[in-house]
């Protein structure tokens, strides 16, 4: 179970203190702290410093000019400041103090500014961000800004070492890239870059001298997602970096949910079929399972579809426990495949257990005690010792195909059993058994 993150929330004003403190709590679990004076502050965080996060209005009772901004600095925790001035001196000031961000009070939007924020903020922690530039002093001064907000900050001094970080880490989310260095100019680097990594992998964010719009255009010609002009504001970068970063997890929601199951949160067809041969790369012996839930249009019959939804959901959460490192995929309706990088002996010794287990156990849906059973085909590949035959779809349809035969054999002994063969890369061969 996730701890709830603690945040410390000093306001005066009731009704705004109010709202703000039950969104926090009912949108984003957080355990709020809620206090409406400098002193209560002072006294809060002598109790505990352990706060995550700080939200502070500016102007309170006993201390009405920001003092409590350089209380809650002084111990650490990241400040954001309501404010309802936006006045360029003003936020100039705010921005001298090194705070995550500021928020308008008077906005209807800025309650959900807050959210959004703070779920980015919650995320920063784990989000790894790649900083190219060949000047020490600009690094350092990019890295110090994005710390503040709580990222992960990586360094690059020149294109080279750009290109190795990236392939070594395998998990930078964002690369922001000047455009003159020696060696490798910005530019030349993203074009490499976008080789390998698509712009719905890595964000790329080039940096040019501001009123250089030809630099600018040419970054983006080559792959980047975004540019900024230097100099830069703290709150033009992180608006920019926040941006970019939100467009990629829209992407990876999407990619997610074009390849999962909706109803068992399994792997579906198309991510098996666009995934699966990566698996025999590794030249080790793979054993694949077709599993099909027996007589399973009796139980929508007897049940309802919604008590077979539940089962298929029930069935699907076992294989998860029995098969963590399996490739699990809901072929469709009531068919399932597992796809383990395991000899043939131990995959059918789990799998006979997967299916005995299942006959024994009652899974309990909405009072309703429902017992199933399983017929499976079980197919093994084995990589050829005598040739450097390429793997290809072909092969993986062989297999599949092999697998369903078998599967089709079992229903045909009389259903909650296995059948199973094997197949190597240039031949097709089986024996059930
Ligand atoms: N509840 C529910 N039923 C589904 C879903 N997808 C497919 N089905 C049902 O699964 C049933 C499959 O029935 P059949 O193909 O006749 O197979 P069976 O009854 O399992 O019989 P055997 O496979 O021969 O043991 C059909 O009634 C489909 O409507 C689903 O997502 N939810």
């Amino acid at each position: 179970m996730s701890i709830n993150q603690k945040i410390l929330l000093v306001e005066d004003s009731p009704s705004f203190g109010y709202v703000v403190k039950k969104q926090l709590e009912s949108r984003l679990h957080f355990e709020v702290t809620w206090v409406q004076s400098y002193q209560d502050a002072q006294a809060c965080l002598q109790n505990t410093q352990a706060f995550a996060f700080a939200l502070l209005d500016l102007h309170l009772p006993d201390a009405a000019n920001g003092e409590v901004v350089d209380l809650v600095l002084e111990v650490g925790i990241p400040t954001i400041i309501f404010t309802s001035n936006d006045g360029n001196d003003a936020q100039e000031r705010l921005w001298s103090r090194q705070i995550v961000d500021y928020v308008f009070k008077g906005s209807s939007a800025s309650l959900d500014y807050i959210v959004s924020l703070l779920t980015r903020l919650q995320k920063n922690p784990t989000t790894k961000l790649l900083v190219v530039d060949d000047s020490k002093v600009a690094c350092d001064y990019l890295r110090h800004l994005l710390q503040i907000q709580g990222y992960q900050v990586l360094v690059a001094h020149d294109g080279e070492q750009a290109l190795r970080l990236l392939a070594e880490q395998g998990d930078i989310r964002l690369m922001l890239i000047d455009y003159a260095m020696p060696g490798l100019s910005g530019h030349q680097v993203v074009s490499r870059v976008r080789r390998q990594l698509g712009s719905d992998r890595l964000a790329i964010i080039g940096v040019s001298a501001l009123g250089n719009h030809r630099l600018s255009a040419q970054f983006i010609k080559q792959g980047a997602n975004d540019f900024i002009g230097k100099p830069f504001s703290a709150e033009e970068l992180y608006c920019r970096v926040a941006q970019n970063l939100k467009i990629l997890e829209q992407m990876d929601s999407i990619r997610q949910a074009s390849y999962q199951d909706f109803l068992t949160g399994l792997y579906n067809r198309r991510y098996f079929f666009e995934h699966a041969l990566s698996w025999f790369e590794y030249k080790t012996p793979l054993t694949l399972a077709m599993l099909d839930i027996d007589y399973f249009k009796h139980i929508n019959d007897s049940y309802g579809h919604h008590v077979g939804d539940q089962v298929l959901k029930a069935f699907s959460q076992l294989m998860k426990e029995m098969f963590p490192h399996a490739l699990l995929t809901r072929m469709g309706g009531e068919e399932f495949c597992i796809l383990l990088p395991e000899p043939f002996v131990k995959t059918y010794r789990h799998l006979e257990n997967f299916r005995i287990g299942l006959a024994r156990q009652e899974i309990l849906i909405e009072q309703e005690r429902v017992k199933i059973t399983t017929s499976i085909g079980l197919a093994q590949w084995q990589p050829s010792i005598h040739s450097n035959e390429q793997v290809t779809q072909d092969t993986l349809e062989k297999l599949l195909h092999l697998a369903d035969q078998y599967l089709y054999q079992a229903k045909a002994r009389g259903r909650n059993c296995i059948c199973y063969g094997q197949t190597q890369t240039t031949q097709l061969q089986g024996s059930k058994d």
